[in-house]
């Protein structure tokens, strides 16, 4: 297993180019199955997480193709509806095949999902759609076995805005006898890139970015060409690491919109932010100010991807910051180790309380998930002396080139195995 080497103390300055989104090429990769089509996706980030969904797709049948940041998917010859097991394990995106498998072959064998250990991950909303769609499902040994002749476009309220269970649902209606609507939807920037995609097959799905979706079933889908909108949270994780070193980073590819939950805490923080059509320039101060209260809230509020960068800049904040998690049960795993490089944090509950210290000093320290090792890279850039981030295959789930980058913006990071 990898782990960063970080000589912490180094202003970063220049360019970064922010890559595709994670969160939205992964259910658009499961969309790629819902018909008998070809998909040419461009902007494709190069990650672990779409390297798994490329070898899902391959073993249900379909071919793909990819040659840097494109993806080609021709699902026309799909052959099974069984989902591998150990390659739905490793990532939570897999079980967005569920609603694209029950459009397209109206049967699929699915386990329960992996991914991230940020608490408990339930799927109960998901379920709960897809059987008033009409689908029964089986449950055995972990196994998911759903059903269904004909998917029922029905009215669904979800009982919360669930990013996943909004996708599942979306994909399991685009194809159904009559019209789905789904009420209290998730928002997020990424379900919008979904709309897009299935709009340019030809689905009928109106209403992404709003709570209330509405989708109208058609049969047939026709080759496509789509690029993936830009990854906010790359862009956010970037924009800290500008702040947190004092630094000047130029983010070149970014959707401005998606990004303003996190510009308005950076800015709260001391951040100064200039904007030019699809950049933007972040300064970071010479002493972070502490925020009075970072919550975390589904789109358009302060995303949940983004508190544990949040909170590696709170700690060496001038005073006292609170973060209130409420999307997720136990995403503060990165808090202890940001301990041990000197943070003082007390976490109640879903809160934590950052008292600001002066500077944090380099340890070693260990990743385990994603944006809590993306926290730890940045306490270990501004920190004293050397930090080691050891686990970091979490960390590459999501980052493109991480090392590269922030090397080229003049970080003194290196990856070793
Ligand atoms: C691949 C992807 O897009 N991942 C994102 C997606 O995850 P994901 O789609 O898993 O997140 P959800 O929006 O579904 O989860 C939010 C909350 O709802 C709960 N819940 C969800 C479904 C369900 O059936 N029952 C239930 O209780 C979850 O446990 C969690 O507490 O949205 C999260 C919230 O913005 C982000 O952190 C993840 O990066
Ligand atoms: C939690 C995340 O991803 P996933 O839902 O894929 O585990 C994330 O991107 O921060």
């Amino acid at each position: 297993m990898g782990k960063y080497i970080i000589n912490g103390g180094k202003k970063l300055a220049g360019e970064v180019n922010i890559s595709g989104a994670k969160n939205a090429v992964l259910p658009i990769l499961a969309a790629t199955v819902v018909g008998q089509n070809r998909s040419t996706i461009f902007n494709t980030p190069n990650l672990r997480d779409v390297e798994i969904m490329e070898k899902i797709l391959l073993s249900i049948g379909c071919v793909v193709d990819r040659m840097d940041n494109i993806i080609y998917v021709d699902s026309r010859q799909l052959n099974s509806f069984v989902i591998p097991d150990d390659l739905v394990r490793e990532m939570r995106s897999s079980i967005i095949l569920m609603g694209a498998m029950l459009s397209r072959c109206g049967e699929v064998i699915i386990s329960y999902p992996g991914g991230c250990e940020i608490g408990p991950r339930p799927i109960d909303l998901h379920l709960k759609a897809l059987k008033e769609m009409g689908v029964t499902i089986e449950e055995s040994h972990g196994f998911l076995h759903c059903k269904c002749e004909k998917l029922q476009g029905c009215e669904i309220q979800l009982d919360y805005p669930s990013v996943g269970a909004t996708e599942n649902t979306i994909l399991a209606a685009v194809k159904a006898k009559g019209t789905t609507i789904i009420r209290n939807a998730a928002r997020e920037p990424e379900i919008i890139d979904l709309q897009t995609y299935l709009n340019k097959c030809g689905a009928k799905v109106s209403g992404a970015g709003t709570s209330i979706i509405k989708i109208e079933g058609v049969d047939k889908f026709k080759d496509v060409k789509h690029t993936i909108i830009s990854d906010r949270i790359v862009a956010g994780t970037y924009m800290a690491a500008s702040t947190i070193t004092g630094g000047e980073v130029v983010l070149k590819n970014i959707e401005i919109d998606y990004i303003q939950a996190i510009v308005a805490k950076l800015k709260e923080a001391g951040s100064l932010v200039y904007y030019d059509s699809n950049s933007l320039k972040i300064v970071g101060p010479k002493k972070l100010n502490s925020i009075e209260m970072v919550q975390t809230l589904p789109y358009p509020g302060f995303p949940t991807d983004m508190q544990a960068q949040m909170m590696a800049l709170l700690s060496i904040a001038n005073g006292t910051s609170i973060i209130s998690e409420t999307v997720f049960e136990n995403r503060f795993k990165h808090a202890e180790e940001l301990i041990r490089m000197g943070a003082n944090i007390k976490i109640i509950g879903r809160v934590a309380v950052v008292k600001g210290v002066k500077e944090l000093t380099g340890a070693k320290v260990k990743s385990k998930d994603l944006r809590g090792g993306a926290s730890l890279v940045l306490a270990g850039l501004t920190a004293k002396g050397t930090t080691e981030v050891d686990n970091i295959c979490h960390i590459e789930r999501g980052y493109e080139d991480f090392d590269l980058k922030l090397r080229e913006l003049g970080a003194d990071i290196e990856k070793v195995k």
